[in-house]
This record gives structure tokens, C-alpha cells and sequence, in this order.
């Protein structure tokens, strides 16, 4: 089965430096990636075009993220039955709060799984996207195991080098 892959779209480039935090977890599992910049505000045409495109050249998940008058996540998942993630990007004065509502208020029967705001929501888009895909790769998850097992030991390093600080006080 040919590998499948992901599209991360984002509403403006100003985002991508939080944006690459979710392209990072998924180049460090080898998953293809398309990266984009497409508005459903500024660019609605080539938004839709894009989207429709991807959707019947195998994209397996769309990873949507935006920052302020959020409606990427939205728009995108109303053009496709395919899971779509929503990453509220903090840009603006309200610091992602507004992104936040507007990508998880989603009307009923055309979700969006809205992660937390910023880099960290970002990163968890990365994983949760293979983790969708992982449900027909055995591969990929026996990869993402090992990672959690590696992340579990590195927290109990951490833990370890803080006790030997801690008692030595
Ligand atoms: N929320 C949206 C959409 C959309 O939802 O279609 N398009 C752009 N934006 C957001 O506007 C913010 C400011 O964009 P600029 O930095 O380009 O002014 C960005 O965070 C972008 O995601």
C-alpha cells in the first residue's frame, strides 16, 4: 500500500514558525507532507481547489491552522469527509483565544479536532495525524511506541539528574 499523506495548510506565512512544529513530528516519522499557505478568507478559490485536489490525490489528513478569525479549519473540513485537525494559531491581541473558538465551535456533523493553541497544539497535530494513519500501518505504530518509550525514558532521566541536584543541597 502506498505510503499516504498529509497536508498542512496554513492561513498565512506568518504562522509557519509554530506551523513547523507539526511538519517536524511527521518528517521525523518519514510521512510525505504537503505544506501550504491557503486562506478560506484571502484565497477561497484556490483553498477549495486545493483541498478537492488533495483529498482525491490520497491525502489522508488535513492538519488546518490559523490564527485570529479562524475559519481555515472549518472551511476545509466542509469540503472533505477526511479527518481534518485544527490548530489555533495565537496571532493577534487575544493570543490564539479567538482562533481557539472559532476552529472548535464547530456546527454539528462537520467536525474539526481542535488541539491546544500555538507550538504545542501544533506538535500534538503532528502525532495525532499519525496516529490516524497508524491505524492501518503496523509499522508506523509499533515507531510511534518506541517513541513514547523513548520520551517516558528521558522524563525519568530528568527526574533522576533532579533528585541527584535535590540532594545535593
Ligand atoms: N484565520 C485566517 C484565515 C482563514 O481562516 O481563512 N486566513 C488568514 N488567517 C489568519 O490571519 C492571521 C494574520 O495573518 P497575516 O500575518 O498575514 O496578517 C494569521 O494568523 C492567519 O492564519
Amino acid at each position: 500500500m502506498a505510503k499516504p499523506f498529509v497536508a498542512i495548510l496554513m492561513g498565512s506565512d506568518s504562522d509557519f514558525p509554530k506551523v513547523e512544529a507539526a511538519l517536524n513530528v511527521l518528517e521525523k516519522f518519514d510521512i510525505p507532507v504537503e505544506v501550504r499557505v491557503h486562506s478560506a478568507h484571502r484565497t477561497p478559490d484556490a483553498t477549495h481547489h486545493y483541498v478537492k485536489d488533495a483529498d482525491q490525490r490520497g491525502c489522508a489528513v488535513f492538519i488546518a491552522c490559523a490564527g485570529m478569525a479562524a475559519h481555515l479549519a472549518g472551511v476545509v473540513a466542509s469540503l472533505t469527509i477526511k479527518p481534518v485537525i485544527g490548530v489555533p494559531i495565537d496571532a493577534g491581541p487575544l493570543d490564539g483565544m479567538d482562533a481557539l473558538l472559532s476552529t472548535s465551535q464547530m456546527p454539528g456533523g462537520i467536525p474539526v479536532a481542535t488541539v491546544a493553541i500555538g507550538k504545542a497544539g501544533a506538535k500534538n497535530a503532528g502525532y495525532l495525524a499519525l496516529q490516524i494513519i497508524a491505524l492501518q500501518y503496523a509499522e508506523l505504530q509499533k515507531a510511534l511506541l518506541e517513541d513514547r518509550k523513548n520520551n517516558a525514558a528521558e522524563v525519568l532521566e530528568k527526574n533522576q539528574a533532579l533528585q541527584e541536584k535535590l540532594q545535593a543541597r
